[in-house]
């Protein structure tokens, strides 16, 4: 058995535009994903993932050829619970070559699903990297965080950046502009999350700000604008200058709202956070739900969002130096 686990992430700056070629800068956080990895004598795929429960059902699932769980949710909702796992498989039997080959999978995870964390890119992540080792191959983390963008395209509907699954194959600040990825120096940061409790399909949120992008022309330009925010963060990160970054996030989530990612949880959770006296607040991924990441080295912050209306959790998130760990 091979053993892996891979972080998740928050956007300081530039999710969607980096879809579109713009850089980002997410930031791994000490949330992780835990994916274990047992060949099987047959060429079965058997997927144990108590955490993966999508309005109401929690399924333990066997992917193809033992067929889909018998539950009773749509095709799509169920493709997409069971896709990244599904792709992260095909993602081992192709580097490795051994097409046949049948795994036991079980996945233990952290980072909330669908909330902007990462949770995909983290088990896509740890579940390539746990597979290649148990036949026997390592990945440089270039390749693993590589086949790992892959598995996010294809579930994505050919829209994906390599942002989230970079960051969580390397850990740490990093920043991905196309197929240039490397890791930031980084100060210590003040990061809150408040988390609404509720998901966001990342496939549809980027597909909605394709067709906005193509029909309106000011569309574009908010993609590209989100760009210039983020090329000035990456100066006031060099810098060390947290107030600045906490007004350029600020500026990032208007455009985002306005590119019509955001939510009315989001922004009363991002206004809360602001009226705490947070240096900025955002939405964080994908959006339509999920989480909000903050700046503040008080407590206000998560005071305020345990208060807020709509949030169901908040929490203070650290720093992961570490990408992937190999831990059997
Ligand atoms: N613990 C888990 N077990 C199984 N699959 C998971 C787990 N966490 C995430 N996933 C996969 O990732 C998907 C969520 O990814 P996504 O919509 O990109 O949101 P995010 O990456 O922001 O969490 C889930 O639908 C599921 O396919
Ligand atoms: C919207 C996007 O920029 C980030 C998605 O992040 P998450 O899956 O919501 O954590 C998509 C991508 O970069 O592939
Ligand atoms: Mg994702």
């Amino acid at each position: 058995m091979a053993v892996s686990s891979a972080p998740g992430k928050v956007y300081l700056f530039g999710e969607h535009a980096v879809v579109y070629g713009e850089p980002a800068v997410p930031c791994a956080i000490e949330l992780r994903a835990r994916v274990d990895v047992e060949q099987r004598t047959d060429s079965k795929l058997r997927v144990h993932a108590e955490d993966l429960s999508l309005d109401g059902f929690t399924v333990e699932y066997a992917g193809e050829p033992e067929g889909r769980p018998d539950v009773d949710v749509s095709e799509s909702l169920l493709n997409a619970a069971m896709g990244y796992v599904d792709s992260a498989i095909e993602q081992v039997r192709d580097v490795t070559g051994e097409d046949d080959v049948g795994f036991d999978v079980t996945i233990e995870s952290d980072i909330p699903l669908g909330a902007g964390l990462g949770s995909s890119a983290a088990v896509a992540v740890a579940a390539i990297d746990a597979g290649t080792r148990e036949l026997g191959t390592t990945l440089e983390i270039d390749e693993l965080a590589e086949r790992a963008y892959r598995t996010e395209h294809e579930v994505q509907g050919g829209q994906a950046s390599r942002a989230d699954t970079f960051c969580s194959a390397t850990g740490g600040a990093v920043r991905v502009e196309g197929d240039d990825c490397r890791s930031l120096e980084a100060p210590e940061l003040p990061i809150v999350i408040g988390f609404d409790g509720g998901a966001g399909d990342t496939g549809e949120l980027v597909a909605g700000v394709r067709d906005l992008r193509e029909e309106y022309e000011f569309a574009a330009d908010t993609v590209e604008a989100i760009g210039d925010i983020v090329r000035r963060g990456e100066d006031a990160l060099a810098a060390g200058d947290i107030e600045e970054l906490g007004r350029l996030m600020n500026f990032n989530h208007g455009l985002l709202s306005a590119l019509g990612v955001s939510s009315r949880t989001l922004d009363s959770m991002v206004w809360a956070a602001r009226d705490a006296g947070a240096l900025g607040a955002k939405l964080t991924g994908a959006g339509g739900g999920g989480c909000i990441v903050g700046l503040d080295d008080t407590n206000e912050t998560e005071t305020a969002l345990s208060y807020t209306l709509g949030c169901e959790d908040a929490f203070r998130a650290e720093l992961a130096e570490t990408g992937v760990e190999r831990l059997e």
